[in-house]
């Protein structure tokens, strides 16, 4: 087979959130890069084609079919809303179609022909082979290089699992007709948030979750609140169930009927079986790793496949990054950008940034949404802080009563002895924006004064910021 073999200043491998930002500012900083990228179709990375985008995308639509279903409340009367899911889909593609195509503009006019389109595989510490879609091998060199791979659903050893069809988070996302009953497997945010969508989509759905609560790093009284309005919702929740087998499955792509999926889990001290139409997994990730064969270049990773970093992103190997998912860091876009940031800030703008004065924001799309940012407050007090905390009701907040969005939970936690807020959880309508109102203060090290005191406009969801910290 033909092997060329091209040396480069900085090489990126895989093209998520950090490497196609980071590709552009590398050239413009004079540097001659190449990003490595496997597939066409994830130009772009995950966010935009398999994960955040397509997934608010569908989100977008069960929400206009839960507002048809309940229109009769606001005074409005329309008939029970027909679902199409294909259409739904359609609309879906088309998203990420345009996203995809602006991403590779973008790449194309910074990169030129140094976008390759190709499987990426150490064989040295500073030497990649890539196997490209065309089916040639080509060998690069570089100084320095950025893995930015990404993860891939994890696939938990159920026995029977591998013997049937199950969904994932991409494959669900290709469905062209609503599943009758969807049992889904992990209680995290993707098993949640597709739980939510097909549920307001029409579909029957059963969440099984290992512990005891659902939404493991949220306080308790958070994920409870959670769990009772997605069960009003008429989501059906099993929990601290083991699945001891996975018993028959239709192909999910046929199924059109009928209750398929047959499950016996272990709920307690209870043996039940349990039957649904379609299975999803949703159990966390596993890493882009082990195709990289990162020992041909020294690489170390932790137990789980992850690729160990310091806080500046750097790997045991000297001129070696690791960017995005694949670090172990938390598993989010806007954190994947914000390993591109601490890049630049090190290597392009002379700058000394780590990931240690971060404040992690996070969003579940579900609706109400559920944001969050800094401490629990079981971490607040494990980590020994005075607190103090306020809690109300999201009906407290007069926008939610004008919009009919009652359901949910504001919550702060504040330290005591400087005023500052450590944490705060918002489970209500816009919450994703509202957080980042709090974040600011936090980020600006003001008391909480800040946001109970400041003049926040009337009747805006934002405005619940001066009701919750006034409780303080
Ligand atoms: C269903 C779902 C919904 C999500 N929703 C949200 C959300 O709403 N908000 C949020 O912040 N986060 C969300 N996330 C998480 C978010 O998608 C990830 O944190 C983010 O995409 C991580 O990006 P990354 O930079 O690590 O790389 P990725 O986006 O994963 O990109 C890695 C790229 O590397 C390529 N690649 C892999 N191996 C190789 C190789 N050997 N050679 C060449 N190329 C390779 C892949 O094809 C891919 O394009 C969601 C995740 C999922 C699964
Ligand atoms: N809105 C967002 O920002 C968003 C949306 C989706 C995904 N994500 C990111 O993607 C990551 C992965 O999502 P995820 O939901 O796959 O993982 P997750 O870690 O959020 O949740 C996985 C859940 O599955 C449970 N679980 C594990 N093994 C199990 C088993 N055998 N049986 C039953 N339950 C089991 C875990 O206890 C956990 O509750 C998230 O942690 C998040 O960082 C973010």
């Amino acid at each position: 087979m033909e092997v060329d073999t091209q040396h480069y200043d900085d090489i990126i491998i895989g093209g998520g959130k950090a490497g196609k930002t980071l590709a552009p500012a590398l050239v413009a900083d004079g540097r001659k890069t190449a990003l490595v990228e496997r597939s066409l179709n994830m130009i772009g990375g995950g966010c935009i084609n398999i994960a955040c985008i397509p997934t608010k995308t569908m989100v977008a639509s069960a929400n206009v079919a839960n507002t048809v279903r309940n229109s009769a409340a606001y005074g409005v009367k329309a008939n029970t809303p027909i679902v199409d899911l294909a259409e739904v889909i359609q609309r879906k593609r088309a998203v990420v179609q345009s996203a995809r195509e602006m991403n590779l503009h973008n790449l194309e006019t910074a990169l030129d022909k140094n976008l390759i389109i190709g499987e990426a595989r150490f064989v040295a510490p500073k030497t990649i082979e890539v196997t490209t879609t065309e089916g040639k091998n080509r060998l690069l060199t570089a100084e320095r290089l950025f893995i930015n791979t990404g993860t891939r659903p994890l696939i938990p050893s159920i026995p029977g699992l591998t013997e049937v069809e199950f969904l994932t988070s991409e494959s669900i996302m290709e469905l062209e007709y609503l599943p009758e009953h969807l049992i889904v497997l992990g209680s995290g945010y993707i098993g949640l948030e597709f739980a939510q969508m097909f549920r307001r989509f029409g579909c029957g759905v059963t969440v099984i979750g290992q512990s005891e609560q659902i939404l493991s790093q949220q306080d308790p009284d958070i994920a409870i609140a959670v769990q009772t309005l997605l069960e009003r919702n008429g989501i059906e929740f099993l929990l601290k169930a083991k699945v001891l087998r996975v018993v028959r499955k239709a192909s999910p792509l046929e199924n059109r009927t009928g209750n398929e999926t047959i499950l016996q889990i272990q709920v307690g001290d209870r043996e039940i079986t349990l039957q649904g139409s379609h299975l999803l997994v949703a159990v966390g990730r596993a890493p882009n790793t082990d195709s990289l064969n990162l020992a041909a270049a020294g690489v170390a990773t932790d137990t789980r496949g992850f690729i160990q970093v310091n806080d500046r992103l750097e790997t045991n190997i000297p001129g070696i990054w690791a960017l995005g998912d694949i670090n172990g860091g938390p598993q989010y876009t806007h954190i994947s950008l914000d390993d591109y940031r601490i890049i630049k800030a090190n290597l392009i703008d002379g700058g000394d940034r780590s990931t240690g004065d971060r404040l992690v924001p996070s969003c579940l799309f579900i609706a109400p949404e559920l944001a969050h940012v800094g401490l629990t407050e079981t971490e607040a007090q494990q980590q020994g802080y005075a607190i103090r905390v306020a809690k109300i009701d999201a009906s407290a907040v007069p926008r939610a009563r004008t919009l009919g969005q009652t359901d949910g939970l504001l919550k702060a936690i504040m330290d005591t002895e400087t005023g500052r807020i450590l944490g705060c959880s918002l489970l209500c309508h816009e919450a994703g924006e509202v957080i980042s109102t709090v974040q600011m203060v936090m980020q600006a090290q003001m008391p909480y004064t800040i946001l109970r005191d400041g003049i926040l406009t009337h009747p805006t969801m934002t405005e619940g910021l001066n009701i919750l910290f006034s409780k303080l």
